[in-house]
């Protein structure tokens, strides 16, 4: 049994998921990596990334008056262009510009029927003019479906991994029709001193699947024993973050990734850093208490095994004893994008920044 001491994190072949000779050796890692490391790198995942990445940098040099207007304030889905400085992590400002994105979805909420806020959350995405950037939606689309189905065949290698059987944790999802999954294209820009790209954060959802799309460090985790460590980009390879939700669906068998962004320094002369990353939701109307999975009683013992865990640095998306999920993430978006919040959802505005408008330094937010 490895210590959580660990300074480098796994990379997993998902290719000999595909092969009944492989397989088992690729979920003894996997029950390794969830539960001893908390993060993960794979490889040989068949899905195209190249003409996408290309996309990144040309959507930033749009104007800026073709990205303010489809900025994120327009929309109760929180999709759509951040710029610099729009963002809060921790109660500091982030240093990205961003431009969430979802795969396609109709809003089920219907206004004046007293539907629950937080099915505002999903929605359509905002686009640029298709004349302003070809092909851009349909390429940032097929991205989002494919790695959506990624997502929910990489769920069901985890039950395995976890003992259950391969559809286990099909009980945190809804319908097709009514699941949505996220996603975004970043671009941090290098900055004179080290500062905070991203704060310490943990994901809301089961599984975040990571494209570092440029040469950068810069990303870095927390490993158990509360050391942050580099999870530099290797090519073709995505990062595996586990999410809240799915922390709190397996009793901390998989523990959340606490991990942040470091700007790239001026001084490595290359370019802005850009990452997409893809976040796997569960149902809006999901309650985790209400799902309670029966792990076989080995697989607690290796839980069990590994010993105490450090505290992170990350303390967001607390409320999943309590709220359906749905919620948990509405709360996490008013912290992240007060003005967003404050224009779509200003009951809730007030109860979380009951002063109004937050200077960033003030921000209790995570
Ligand atoms: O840009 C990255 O590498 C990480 C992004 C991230 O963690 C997030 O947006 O939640
Ligand atoms: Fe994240």
């Amino acid at each position: 049994m490895s210590s959580p001491n660990l300074s480098s994190v796994p990379v997993l072949d998902y290719s000999q998921t595909k092969s009944p000779a492989l397989k088992p050796q690729f979920i003894k890692e996997l029950q390794h990596a969830l539960i001893n490391v908390g993060f993960l790198y794979l490889s040989n995942v068949p899905i195209e990334t190249d003409k996408l990445i290309s996309y990144i940098p040309r959507f930033f040099s749009l104007p800026q008056n073709a990205k303010n207007k489809i900025s994120m304030v327009n929309s109760k889905h929180f999709l759509g262009y951040s710029k610099l400085g729009a963002e809060f992590t921790k109660g500091r400002t982030d240093w990205r510009e961003q431009f969430d994105i979802a795969t396609p979805h109709v809003c089920r909420a219907v206004e004046g029927r007293g539907d629950p806020d937080y099915w505002s959350l999903w929605g359509p995405s905002q686009w640029p003019d298709e004349d302003l950037l070809p092909g851009f939606k349909d390429t940032m689309t097929r991205y989002l479906l494919d790695v959506q189905q990624l997502s929910y065949e990489f769920i069901g290698l985890l039950a395995e991994a976890f003992g259950l059987p391969s559809d286990a944790l099909k009980q945190f999802y809804e319908s097709d029709d009514l699941m949505q999954h996220r996603g975004k294209i970043v671009q941090y820009p290098q900055t004179d001193s080290e500062s905070q790209g991203l704060g310490p954060h943990y994901d809301a959802g089961f599984l975040t699947f990571l494209l570092q799309a440029s040469d950068h460090k810069g990303l870095q985790v927390q490993n158990l024993s509360g050391d942050w460590i580099d999870v530099p980009p290797i090519p073709n390879t995505f990062v595996v973050n586990i999410g809240r939700a799915l922390e709190f669906a397996t009793q901390g068998l998989a523990r959340a990734t606490s991990h942040r962004v470091l700007s790239p320094s001026r001084t490595d002369g290359s370019g802005p850093r850009y990452s997409v990353p893809f976040f796997q939701n569960i149902g809006l109307d999901v309650k985790l208490t209400e799902h309670v999975l029966e792990f076989p009683p080995e697989i607690l013992k290796l839980r069990d095994a590994r010993g105490s865990v450090s505290a992170t640095d990350s303390v967001n998306f607390t409320e999943f004893d309590r709220e359906p999920s749905g919620r948990v993430d509405l709360i996490g978006r008013v912290k992240s994008h007060p003005d967003v919040a404050e224009r779509h959802y200003p009951e809730l505005f007030k109860e979380v920044f009951p002063q109004g408008v937050p200077a960033p330094a003030q921000v209790s937010a995570y």
